[in-house]
């Protein structure tokens, strides 16, 4: 019915109608770079007290959007000046947030084998002749299984596209293809290697004893300690995957995103990690 009216009125009203739908395409462009910018703030802050402010902010923004539209002008005056004068003060109460933004953007490796180039099927072609090694996660997953049965803390980071070298360098230094014996000779209580987290990159694990950051703010239940929340500050800041074996249940978790993905068995975790890492 409201076509047909619109289609019946007077071509100028006709066009006027929808002229708020005349964008371009460097329209189009800057609402799909807002949210990417807002994707990667909400990934940044999520589950941490910090959402709540944000969340405060964007409702005082559109308030003011709003009441600039309507033309109510003292009330837009009092919140631009507040939105304006706020900005100082949101680098401060942000700081931390803003810091680990900048951090996740600097150390993306858009050229790594399997990262944003690969994305590009007309570079297919070339990927089956570079020396590529994928990650071999069935050996992962059973060693991690074999630890479980142990009891056999362990945690491990699997590097994708963001570089980990920062952390990297809180450990030690090691260049070992990856096989199910050297996970659990790593892990073994008695060995001096076992504290810590162990860093994959491609088929290689590249450091083990690392320090990563922890991930104090976020709401977990209370068995799990410091190495799932470390788990957690990883992949909060950077792509990488973690699995972290519980030394007091033997339950393996796999973490992505500052999340604990939740699986059926061994064989659908597997699945998972290999469409992960695809
Ligand atoms: N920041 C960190 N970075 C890397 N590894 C860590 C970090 N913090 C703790 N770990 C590792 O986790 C181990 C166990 O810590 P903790 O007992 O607090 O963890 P948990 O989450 O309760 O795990 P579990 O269920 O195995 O006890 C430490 O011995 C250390 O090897």
């Amino acid at each position: 019915m409201l076509l047909i009216f619109l289609l019946h009125l007077p071509k100028p009203y006709f066009l006027d109608a929808f002229k708020f739908l005349d964008f371009s395409f460097l329209d189009i462009l800057d609402i799909a770079l807002v949210a990417i910018l807002l994707y990667y703030v909400y990934k940044l802050i999520r589950g941490t007290a910090a959402i709540n402010i944000f969340l405060g902010i964007a409702i005082v923004y559109l308030i003011w959007k709003l009441t600039v539209a309507l033309k109510m002008e003292l009330l837009s005056d009092i919140l631009g000046k507040f939105l304006g004068g706020g900005f100082i003060a949101l680098i401060i109460v942000f700081q931390q947030e803003i810091r680990k933004f900048l951090l996740m953007v600097g150390s993306t490796n858009f050229t790594t084998k399997k990262g944003f180039l690969k994305r590009f099927k007309l570079l297919s072609n070339m990927r089956k002749n570079d020396d590529f090694i994928s990650t071999d996660v069935d050996s992962i997953i059973d060693a991690c299984e074999e630890m479980a049965s142990t009891k056999t803390g362990a945690l491990i980071i699997i590097q994708r596209n963001n570089n980990l070298d920062l952390v990297k360098q809180t450990g030690d230094k090691m260049n070992a293809e990856i096989n199910k014996a050297l996970f659990t000779s790593i892990f073994y209580k008695n060995s001096p290697l076992h504290d810590g987290a162990l860093i994959i990159e491609d088929n290689f694990i590249t450091a083990t004893r690392v320090i990563l950051p922890v991930e104090k703010d976020i709401i977990i239940p209370a068995r799990f300690g410091l190495r799932h929340r470390a788990a957690l500050g990883i992949t909060m800041r950077s792509d990488a995957l973690a699995l972290a074996v519980s030394e007091e249940t033997g339950q393996i978790s796999y973490i992505k995103d500052g999340e604990f993905i939740l699986y059926k068995d061994i064989n659908h975790l597997k699945d998972l990690i290999k469409e992960d890492l695809d």
